[in-house]
């Protein structure tokens, strides 16, 4: 069958769904009710946070298990027969859009503080549900895990951060490695059958596209080699979940995988790692704010990055135990107060991209001029308009962005900022705490994709933070 697929095509392109005769036969009515039943519902109204600026804090943080992790591992279930079962799992609202992804397509799932089950036994649909896809990013993961578990899937194009166009040609590339046929938005087995072993290179190490190829190689036929994949610990936290399940994936965190396909995997229990990026974002508050805090579980490991810039900076970064990280970056500890630095942002191991506009936030109350560099989204840089509203100084030359730090005396002032994606969100908050004044955030249903309880986690370390409904007015103007 001929390809028509289009690599760079519009994300909000609309799917038209034709109906598959063979799971259409397969679909019990039950199934075909829930289907039926997955949300299309009318947004609730969005809230904004209220940020008195100027608090310090203190204390201690628990860190939520990966949002990243969580939904590539949710859609690796699908590779397994019987019951998985996950440990960590945050409470999100990006997380509750991929359970309705996987209940679309039949799958049996319970929720219950921080554990999911996921009994695929009942798999009964190749088609997940295009509304609940084109929320998220993570919703296009399941790609690999359905056409490797029956030979075929159509999927609606994925949503998430609007952050760069986001394209998708390395995963449709990497399956026609594998022996897929794809279509705009339809893949399946070329032989009929099902996937077999192949090689492919990515031209990028695409975090999706390479959890996506894994998943696929772990049960197509023979032997599959893949280079220049992406080593972020999320990939790594999913082969380790892959492996539990009788998969074999070897290298992961190298740039090659190699994977023996494997005919049957089965549900294995698994516990989510923590989540680095939320870590990450808790140390820039602590050094925003010029405060000093402990915050557990972390994994250094995925933070070296993060924690030689702040250390440079001023920072005292100590870890009291095995997964305790204490970050102090009290003004009297540092000498010559906090200097800016330089950032660019790139693949793991280097500065993650799901950091760059916090940081940015941070940089802008050093001292000195910095540059961040996005390397990675072209369209990153959304937060730069709202952080100028705070009375940040950034100019914007192409892929970078050249910070100007505080001036004697000068400070960040309170102001109506409105979040345009989940990072850009928090680097809002963030910028808030250290304001002047009073800051008020909209925009919040993107914070809720990736943080667990933000307000109530900064409110326990001492912010001043609140949540509240935006006046239904406002909404109607923006609309
Ligand atoms: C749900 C999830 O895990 N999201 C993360 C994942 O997103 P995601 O998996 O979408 O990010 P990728 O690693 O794929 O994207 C990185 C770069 O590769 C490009 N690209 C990607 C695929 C493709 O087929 N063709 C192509 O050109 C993208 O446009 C981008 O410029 O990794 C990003 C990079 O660490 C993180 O910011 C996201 O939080
Ligand atoms: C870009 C992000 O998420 P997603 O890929 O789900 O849009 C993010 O977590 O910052």
């Amino acid at each position: 069958m001929a390809a028509i697929f289009n690599p760079r095509i519009n994300l909000s392109h609309s799917i038209h769904h034709k109906p598959n005769p063979h799971f259409l036969r397969k679909t019990s009515p039950l199934s075909l009710l829930s289907t039926l039943e997955s949300p299309i519902q009318t947004p609730p109204p969005d809230k904004k946070l209220v940020i008195v600026g100027g608090s310090k804090l203190s204390g201690h943080v628990n860190i939520s298990g990966s949002k990243n992790s969580a939904l590539a591992i949710l859609a690796g279930t699908l590779c397994c027969s019987g019951t998985s079962k996950l440990h960590n799992i945050p409470n999100l609202s990006d997380i509750t859009t991929m359970v309705s992804v996987l209940r679309s397509l039949g799958a049996r799932i319970e929720v219950l503080n921080g554990e999911i089950t996921v009994d695929t036994d009942g798999l009964c649909s190749s088609e997940p549900c295009s509304d609940s896809v084109r929320k998220i990013r993570g919703g296009f993961f399941v790609l690999g895990p359905i056409l490797a578990r029956f030979g075929e899937a159509m999927v609606a194009l994925p949503g998430g951060c609007d952050i760069g166009a986001r394209p998708i040609d390395l995963y449709i590339r990497g399956l026609r490695a594998l022996g897929a046929v794809v279509e705009l938005i339809c893949a399946h087995a070329a032989n009929g059958r099902g996937l077999v072993g192949g090689s492919f290179r990515l031209d990028y190490p695409s975090v999706g596209a390479t959890e996506t190829l894994m998943m696929a190689a772990s049960m197509a036929d023979g032997k599959t080699v893949l280079s220049n994949v992406a080593k972020e610990p999320e990939v790594v936290d999913l082969a380790q979940f892959l492996n539990a399940s009788g998969a074999c994936v070897e290298g992961a965190g190298s740039s090659t995988l190699v994977i023996n396909g494997r005919k049957r995997l089965h549900g294995p229990e698994h516990t989510v790692i923590p989540d680095r990026i939320e870590a990450g974002t808790f140390m820039i508050a602590a050094a925003i704010t010029r405060s000093c805090f402990s915050m557990s579980p972390v994994t250094p490991l995925h933070l070296s990055c993060l924690i030689e810039k702040l250390s440079a900076a001023g920072c005292k970064i100590r870890r009291s135990s095995s997964y305790t990280m204490e970050i102090s970056a009290l003004p009297s500890k540092i000498e010559g107060g906090f200097i800016g630095f330089d950032v660019r942002t790139g693949p793991f191991p280097q500065f993650p991209t799901d950091l760059q506009p916090q940081v940015m936030a941070l940089l802008t109350t050093c001292t000195g001029s910095s540059s961040v560099e996005e390397s990675v989204f072209e369209g990153r840089m959304r937060h730069v308009r709202e952080l100028e509203k705070l009375g940040a100084r950034i100019r914007v030359c192409g892929s970078t962005a050249l910070v100007n730090g505080k001036e004697q005396g000068s400070a960040l002032y309170g102001s109506h900022v409105v979040a345009t994606d989940l990072r850009c969100g928090a680097s809002l908050v963030l910028a808030g705490m250290a304001a002047e004044g009073i800051t008020e955030v909209e925009g919040v249903k993107h914070i809720d994709r990736g943080y667990e309880d933000l307000e109530t986690k900064l409110k326990g370390l001492g912010a001043d933070i609140s949540r509240q409904q935006v006046p239904l007015a406002t909404q109607l103007i923006q609309l």
